[in-house]
C-alpha cells in the first residue's frame, strides 16, 4: 500500500477533514489506482476474487512444447493432436460365438456339417442352402451365411445338425465396422490419455503419438524454522510438510517436480533457491509471502524481474497467495500456513498445471452432492472448509485451521462458500471439489457456493 494511504489510515480517527486534506486523499488515491492489478480486486481492497484470480491464470498459461511417446507410455499426457481412424472395426463380418454359420432360412432343417473355420482363417468360402460351417469366435462369416447358432442350441448327429428354435437373420454376427469408421475421429487434440484410449490407438495400429511435455514443476519452502523431513529437527524447529505434499501432489498431476529445498529467511538464501528453479515451467513456494519482518519471497523473486499479476485473494485461508511470471517462468507463492497452502495449492496451482498440460478440460469440475448435517459459518468471509466424501454427502471437517496438517490427510474434498454464508443445511445442496481424484471439464464451472440469506 503507498504511504499516503497507510497515513491517510492513521489520521482519519483524531484528524478533522478539511479540504486540503480531501485533496491529499484524492491524490492519493489516484496514485494507487496504477499500482492495482485489476479494477475488480482495487475496490477489494486489492484482493482478487478466486474467479478472477482463475480468469488471470488462464490468460498467463499455455500449454507446453511437444514431443512424441509410445502408447504405452502415454497415460496422463495429453494430446497434441487429433487422431482420426485408419483401419474399420471389425475389419470383416465375423462371428460373435462359437457355432454353426448358417442362412436363417434353414433353421428347424438338418444341414450338414462342413468343415470349421477359426479366427485368423482367410476362406473366401461361399455357404449354400442346406449346409452349415462351423465357426469359432471371430472367425470370418463365409459368403452367403446370414446367423451363428451358438454350438449349446443345436442337436448334432454325425456329420449334420438340426436347429431346434427359429433364428433371426443377423444372429450373433458382429458387422464390419459397426464400432469404429475409418475417417472418423477417435480423439482430439487436448484431451488426456487414459488406459482405455491406449486401446483405441493400439486397435489402430499407432504406436507412437504427439503429445504435450508434462509441466515441469520446481518446488521450495522458505523458513529459518523448517527442517527436512531426513534432517533431525530440535524443539524449536519443524519439518517443512509443505514442499513434500506439493512435490506428492503435483506428481499426482501429471509433473515432472524438482525439489529445490528448503530457503534460509534470506534474500540471498532464496536467490539462490530461484535461480536453481528458473529453467522450470512453474515454481511452487510456499511461506514467506506475508506481512512480517522475515517475510522475503516476493521481494526476492523481484530481482528476477517478477511481475507478479495478483498477490492477494478474497478467500480464507490462503489470502496472501501470488501468482505472477519471472521471464517464461510462472511464478506461485502459496502462504506458510500447511493447510492454507494445501487448499490453495488444490485451487490455483491445480488450474495452472492443468492449463500448462494443454488438457481442454483445463476447468476444475466440481460434483454436486448434499451436506451430510447441519454445518454452521462463522466467519462471514469467502471461506474454503475440508471434509469428507462417502459417495453420498459431504461432511465438513469438525476442527480445523490454517496451521493444522491432519484435516486434508482425512477429508477426500472440500467446498467454498461465499461470505453471506452462514448455515449449510442437512441435506441442501452443495458443490465440492475433489482432492483426491481429478474431475474436470472443458467450460468453466462455478466452483463457489453462493448462499442467500
Ligand atoms: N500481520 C499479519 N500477519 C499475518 C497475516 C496478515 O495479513 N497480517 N496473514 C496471515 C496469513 S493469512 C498467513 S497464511 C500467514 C502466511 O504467512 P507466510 O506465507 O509469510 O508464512 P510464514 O510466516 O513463513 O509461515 C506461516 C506458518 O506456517 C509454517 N510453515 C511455513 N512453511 C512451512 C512448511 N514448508 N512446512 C510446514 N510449515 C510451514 C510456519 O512455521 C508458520 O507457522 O501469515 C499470517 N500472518
Ligand atoms: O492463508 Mo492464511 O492461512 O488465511 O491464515
Amino acid at each position: 500500500m503507498p504511504k499516503s494511504i497507510k497515513i491517510f489510515i492513521k489520521m482519519t480517527p483524531k484528524t478533522a477533514i478539511t479540504p486540503q486534506l480531501c485533496v491529499t486523499i484524492l491524490i492519493s488515491y489516484i496514485s494507487f489506482i496504477p499500482k492495482c492489478y485489476n479494477k475488480n480486486a482495487k475496490r477489494r481492497n486489492m484482493a482478487t476474487s478466486i474467479e478472477e484470480a482463475l480468469q488471470i491464470i488462464y490468460k498467463h498459461t499455455a500449454p507446453k512444447s511437444l514431443k512424441i511417446v509410445p502408447i504405452e507410455n502415454a497415460l496422463g499426457y495429453v494430446l497434441a493432436e487429433d487422431i482420426t481412424a485408419t483401419h474399420n472395426l471389425p475389419p470383416f463380418d465375423n462371428s460373435a460365438m462359437d457355432g454353426y454359420a448358417i442362412k436363417a432360412d434353414d433353421a428347424q432343417m438338418s444341414l450338414k456339417v462342413k468343415h470349421t473355420i477359426f479366427a485368423g482363417d482367410n476362406s473366401g468360402e461361399e455357404l449354400e442352402s442346406g449346409f452349415a460351417i462351423k465357426i469359432m469366435t471371430g472367425a470370418k462369416i463365409p459368403i452367403g451365411c446370414d446367423s451363428v447358432v451358438p454350438i449349446e442350441r443345436v442337436q448334432n448327429f454325425d456329420n449334420a445338425i438340426t436347429i431346434m428354435d427359429k433364428v433371426k437373420k443377423g444372429s450373433n454376427i458382429r458387422l464390419y465396422a459397426e464400432d469404429i469408421k475409418s475417417g472418423s475421429t477417435l480423439l482430439n487434440k487436448g484431451e488426456k490419455i487414459f488406459a482405455h484410449h491406449v486401446t483405441l490407438l493400439a486397435s489402430q495400429g499407432i504406436s507412437h503419438i504427439k503429445v504435450y511435455k508434462k509441466p515441469k514443476v520446481a518446488i521450495f519452502a522458505s523458513g529459518n524454522e523448517l527442517k527436512m523431513h531426513f534432517e533431525s529437527v530440535d524443539a524449536h524447529q519443524l519439518y517443512n510438510t509443505n514442499s513434500p505434499t506439493f512435490f506428492a501432489r503435483a506428481k499426482e498431476l501429471g509433473c515432472d517436480v524438482d525439489f529445490i529445498g528448503t530457503a534460509k529467511d534470506s534474500l540471498e538464501n532464496i536467490h539462490k533457491h530461484i535461480q536453481s528453479a528458473l529453467d522450470s515451467d512453474l515454481i511452487i513456494t510456499s511461506g514467506g509471502v506475508s506481512v512480517g519482518d522475515a517475510d522475503f519471497t516476493k521481494e526476492a523473486f523481484g530481482a528476477f524481474g517478477y511481475e507478479i499479476y495478483f498477490d492477494k485473494v478474497d478467500i480464507k485461508p490462503g489470502k496472501p497467495t501470488t501468482f505472477g511470471k519471472c521471464k517464461e517462468t510462472l511464478v506461485l507463492n502459496l502462504p506458510g500456513n500447511p493447510l492454507a497452502a494445501a487448499l490453495n495449492f488444490e485451487i490455483f496451482a491445480q488450474t495452472i498445471i492443468l492449463a500448462l498440460k494443454g488438457d481442454a478440460a483445463k476447468y476444475i469440475a466440481p460434483l454436486e452432492t448434499k451436506m451430510a448435517n447441519d454445518y454452521a459459518i462463522k466467519n462471514g468471509k469467502i471461506a474454503v472448509i475440508p471434509g469428507f466424501f462417502d459417495g453420498a454427502s459431504f461432511k465438513a471437517h469438525e476442527k480445523f485451521s490454517p496451521g493444522m496438517i491432519m484435516p486434508l490427510a482425512l477429508c477426500n474434498a472440500f467446498i467454498i462458500v461465499d461470505e453471506k454464508c452462514q448455515m449449510l443445511k442437512k441435506d441442501s445442496s452443495i458443490k465440492i471439489i475433489s482432492t483426491r481424484f481429478s474431475f474436470n471439464s472443458k467450460e468453466q464451472k462455478e466452483l463457489l457456493n453462493r448462499c442467500r440469506i
